[in-house]
């Protein structure tokens, strides 16, 4: 599939009725900050996620590299139907939760726990079945963290690294955003719908590479090269783009309001 750029993509249109709505957290919805729970909500952020997943018949999930657990927490008191972790867990409509069982992270814990002993400037994220190793604060030792964790992981084929913004993270293997939103889009109320992506990081790739050849909408949020074919510049293009969303989706029916329609 062909890469957009910033300068070829085009702007998103809102997304319609029949939408299924996929938002990405961290730097779609939020913008990025030195570290994982120095981000800030903006305070308008949570009823405007409210509004749309109601407009939507309830068709609006976060798909995120988060746990599930630190979604809600950022989000309270909505809880959406969420996939985690890049798809290792996930929470359905109806609240329904699926889990993969953790692997064994023991062993690479130990070595991103030791590099953040040595080094200043990196943090660890534990999470359910995956490991962040940061290094945003410490940009310089991209490579180490990079070397240190891919021999972590040699000789597990159950475990995968991928590379973010600023972070290395060990996760199952075979598990992606893209597969959590094929998964959502076999349930109610979100099978039949025109499935809309937006995230901003090279791991959104595989949900743009899921939406796109169901007549989906991918965008891209912020610069790099995707296979979005739609773009938003930062999370405040993404929050505006909601927000127009969610007054088109609640304006009353324009043929009926107006007073020369016919009966
Ligand atoms: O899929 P996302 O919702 O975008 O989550 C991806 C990762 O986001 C968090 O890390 C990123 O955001 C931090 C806060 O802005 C930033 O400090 C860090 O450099 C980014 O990589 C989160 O901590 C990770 O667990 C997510 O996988």
């Amino acid at each position: 599939m062909p890469k957009s750029s910033s300068s070829n993509a085009q702007l998103p249109p809102p997304p319609g009725r029949d939408a299924a709505l996929f938002l990405d957290f961290d730097g779609t919805l939020v913008g990025l900050a030195a570290t994982p729970e120095a981000i800030e909500v903006p305070p308008a952020l949570v009823p405007l996620l409210s509004d749309l997943r109601d407009l939507l018949g309830g068709a609006l999930a976060v798909v995120s590299g988060r746990q599930i657990d630190a979604i809600d927490r950022f989000l309270a008191p909505l809880r959406l139907p969420a996939a985690g972790e890049h798809g290792v867990q996930r929470r359905d409509a109806k609240g329904g939760m699926q889990e993969q069982r953790p692997p064994d992270l023991v062993p690479i814990l130990d070595v991103a726990n030791e590099l953040a002993r040595i080094h200043e400037g990196l943090l660890v994220e534990r999470k359910h079945g995956a490991i962040a190793l940061h290094y945003r604060l410490a940009p310089q030792l991209e490579a180490v963290c990079r070397d240190a964790m891919a021999r972590a992981i040699e000789g597990r084929p159950q475990l995968e690294l991928m590379h973010g913004k600023f972070v290395f993270e060990v996760k199952p293997s075979g598990v992606n955003k893209g597969l959590a939103i094929e998964a959502f889009m076999t349930e109610a109320p979100f099978a039949g719908r025109t499935p809309v992506f937006a995230g901003d990081d090279t791991t959104d790739e595989s949900g743009f590479a899921v939406v796109q050849p169901r007549g989906g909408v991918a965008i891209k949020v912020g610069a790099g090269p995707s296979l979005a074919l739609h773009r938003l510049e930062s999370p405040r293009a993404v929050y505006e783009w909601l927000v127009q969303a969610r007054d088109l989706l609640a304006a009353p029916d324009h043929h009926k309001a107006s007073p020369r329609s016919p009966a």
